[in-house]
């Protein structure tokens, strides 16, 4: 696969343009194959879409509780850090899964956040990253990821068809982010079934539900809808199960609360 980032000029290219230079410098440190093994040898991943079922099933939000100190959009959104401590607290309240970011430049991520959070609880773990290249797939399974986040923005057919193939082959689950309807028709071309829906604008980062409202609809009945972004209310998360997803991704809001266990009881009950 040609490492190179695509000619656009908004927040989302400006952070591929620095993922592209990442990828070049850690693949030139460790071999692809030397990365595929240790994925490869790695201890299995827990399920992840099946514990959103679970959740669904059982008549709550199957929450994806996000751990992030930071953000474009938001700057710092938490300090201290502690990503085993919000781990141990999402999966007191009731979140059937976990998102960290381990973006360093843009949200103060690492993969020690990741490492430590899987940790620290028996949660299924979604590496949330901007995944461009097969090394980045093996050397999230060889650190424990469950999942792996395909952002079809910034994503060639291609590209999304290689990346989805080798997390399957690691049995990781993907989630493929879409923004609108094309992003959706191409997303339903992947055999994923989990389909976000990101209510954030990446060119202007400005979040809007209406999004949700209106793509979700449009998902077909075999596919899992998950809304995802500017969802920090009860009412915003009855809002997306009326438009048809019971699975949500939350990050900035739950960070923002002194108790993050409190916090994210209160969307998980909110149906
Ligand atoms: O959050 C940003 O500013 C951002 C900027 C550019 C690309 C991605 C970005 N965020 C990633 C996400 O989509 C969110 O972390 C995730 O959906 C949770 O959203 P929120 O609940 O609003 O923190």
């Amino acid at each position: 696969m040609n490492v190179s980032a695509p000619v656009l000029s908004d927040t989302l290219a400006r952070i591929l343009a620095d993922k592209y230079e990442e990828v070049r410098e850690r693949s030139a440190a460790m071999p692809l194959a030397e990365i595929e093994s240790q994925a490869r040898h790695a201890s299995p991943p827990r399920d992840f879409t099946g514990a959103l079922c679970a959740a669904v099933a059982e008549g709550r939000v199957g929450l994806i509780a996000e751990i992030k100190r930071a953000s474009p959009s938001g700057g710092l959104i938490r300090e201290p850090f502690e990503p085993a401590e919000l781990a141990r607290a999402y999966e007191a309240a009731g979140a059937a899964c976990l998102s960290v970011l381990t973006d360093a430049p843009w949200f103060q991520g690492d993969l020690g956040h990741m490492v430590q959070a899987r940790a620290a609880c028996s949660l299924p773990v979604l590496r949330k990253d901007f995944m461009v290249h097969p090394w980045q797939v093996f050397e999230a399974r060889a650190m424990g990821a469950d999942a792996i986040l395909l952002i079809l923005a910034a994503l060639s057919d291609e590209q999304a068809q290689e990346l989805e193939d080798i997390a399957r082959s690691l049995d990781m689950a993907v989630l493929a982010e879409v923004h609108d309807q094309r992003e959706l028709d191409r997303a339903l071309g992947l055999e994923t079934r989990l389909i976000g829906v990101n209510n954030r604008n990446l060119k202007t980062l400005v979040t809007d539900l209406g999004t949700s409202d209106e793509l979700i609809p449009l998902i077909p009945a075999d596919r899992i809808p998950v809304g995802e972004s500017g969802i920090r209310t009860p009412d915003d998360v009855r809002r997306m199960c009326r438009a048809g997803a019971r699975c949500l991704l939350v990050g900035e809001h739950l960070l923002r609360q002194p108790d993050v266990e409190v916090a994210a009881r209160e969307l998980i009950n909110a149906i």
